[in-house]
């Protein structure tokens, strides 16, 4: 953990903040004193990140202190770049002008290739590239504009960029995009003052994960155990531990470190056995089964 304190007057723009492993991090930045705004489609959402944000807050401060404004939600569509605008000036006239993002936000579903459809494709590639760009672009454009600095961008990526992601092609082509892209800028913008790096989750289960994707797991009733035994690190990874990894490369203890792509994930991308299990065709683990 870094020292308390360490985002005090700093606002952290999280989009997909409301959900699962964005609001696991929002927690873990406001604990260390950022204010949060929470961006994506679902005010629902925003109100669970705002909710989850502020008893973090809350628990943490000291008998007797007065609340302080910790956490907004914005409605945006990180597909539109006037949306996107629209919330930067949301979160940014409730808490401030924003210094760090994290593209947190995503899309995904399990589809054979040979059976997605353009539309399909579209719908997880503009979500996962095209909203990290459009979102980075707008925090570069306004960091530049008042001379701030300095800035940091976290860009939450997936280990099927590295290796291909069978029966997921569209979010592993795009997450392969968004690890270039955090190359791409960490050396564009170093110059502004801005750092950009990447976050790989492993396996991070939890329960607001769409139901196409939970059903991955859910076919075998000790899944929890299978998962475990899966990982060399004999676990799955906990959400508080991404947002350990996310305030660390966004703080200034990591203020030389830009356009690197940290894996947590126990070391599971890392694994290859003598003898590989035999192969299952993508298209039979995807076929629907009873138990
Ligand atoms: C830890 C354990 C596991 C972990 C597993 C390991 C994960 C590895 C890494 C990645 C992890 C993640 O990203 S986890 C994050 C996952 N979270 C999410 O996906 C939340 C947000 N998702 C969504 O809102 C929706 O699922 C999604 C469809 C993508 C949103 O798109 P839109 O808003 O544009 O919605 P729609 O108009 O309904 O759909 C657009 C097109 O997509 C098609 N489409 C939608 N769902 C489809 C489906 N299941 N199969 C085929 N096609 C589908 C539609 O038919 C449309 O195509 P046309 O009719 O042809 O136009
Ligand atoms: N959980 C895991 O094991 C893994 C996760 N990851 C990555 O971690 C990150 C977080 O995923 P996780 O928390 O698990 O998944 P969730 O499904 O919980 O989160 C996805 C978030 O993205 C938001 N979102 C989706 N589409 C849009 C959009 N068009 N515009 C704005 N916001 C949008 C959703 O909010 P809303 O519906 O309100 O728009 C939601 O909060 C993602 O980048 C994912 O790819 C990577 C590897 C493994």
């Amino acid at each position: 953990m870094l020292p308390a304190g360490s985002y005090d007057g700093t606002t952290v723009l999280i989009t997909g903040g409301g959900t699962g492993l964005g609001r696991a991090m929002a927690v873990e930045f406001a604990r260390l004193g950022a204010r949060v705004g929470i961006v994506s489609r679902d005010p629902a959402h925003h109100a669970a990140g705002v909710t989850a944000v502020e008893q973090a807050v809350d628990e943490a401060a000291p008998a007797g202190r007065p609340k302080r404004a910790v956490a907004v939600g914005a409605v945006a569509d990180v597909r539109d770049p006037e949306q996107v605008a629209a919330a930067f000036d949301a979160v940014e006239s409730a808490l401030g002008p924003v210094s760090v993002l994290v593209n947190n936000a995503a899309a995904n579903f399990p589809v054979l290739a040979a059976e997605l459809s353009p539309g399909g494709w579209r719908a997880v590639v503009d979500v996962v590239l095209t909203g990290s760009f459009l979102c980075s672009r707008e925090l570069h454009r306004r960091h530049v504009a008042r001379g701030a600095r300095p800035g940091a961008i976290l860009n939450i990526s997936a280990a099927q960029a590295f290796t291909g992601g069978p029966g997921m092609v569209h979010s592993a082509s795009a997450k392969a995009g968004v690890d270039a892209m955090t190359k791409t800028l960490a050396v564009e913008w170093a110059p502004d003052g801005i750092r950009v790096n990447g976050l790989v989750p492993g396996l991070f289960p939890h329960q607001d994960l769409p139901a196409s994707l939970r059903a991955l797991r859910e076919r075998d009733p000790d899944q929890d155990a299978t998962d475990a035994r899966r990982q060399p690190a004999g676990r799955v990874g906990q959400p508080h531990e991404l947002g350990w990894a996310a305030t660390y490369l966004c703080s200034p203890f990591a203020g030389f470190l830009t356009g690197h792509t940290l894996v947590l994930d126990g070391g599971n991308h890392l694994r290859r056995d003598f003898v590989m299990p035999p192969v299952v065709p993508v298209a039979e683990q995807l076929r629907p089964r009873s138990l």
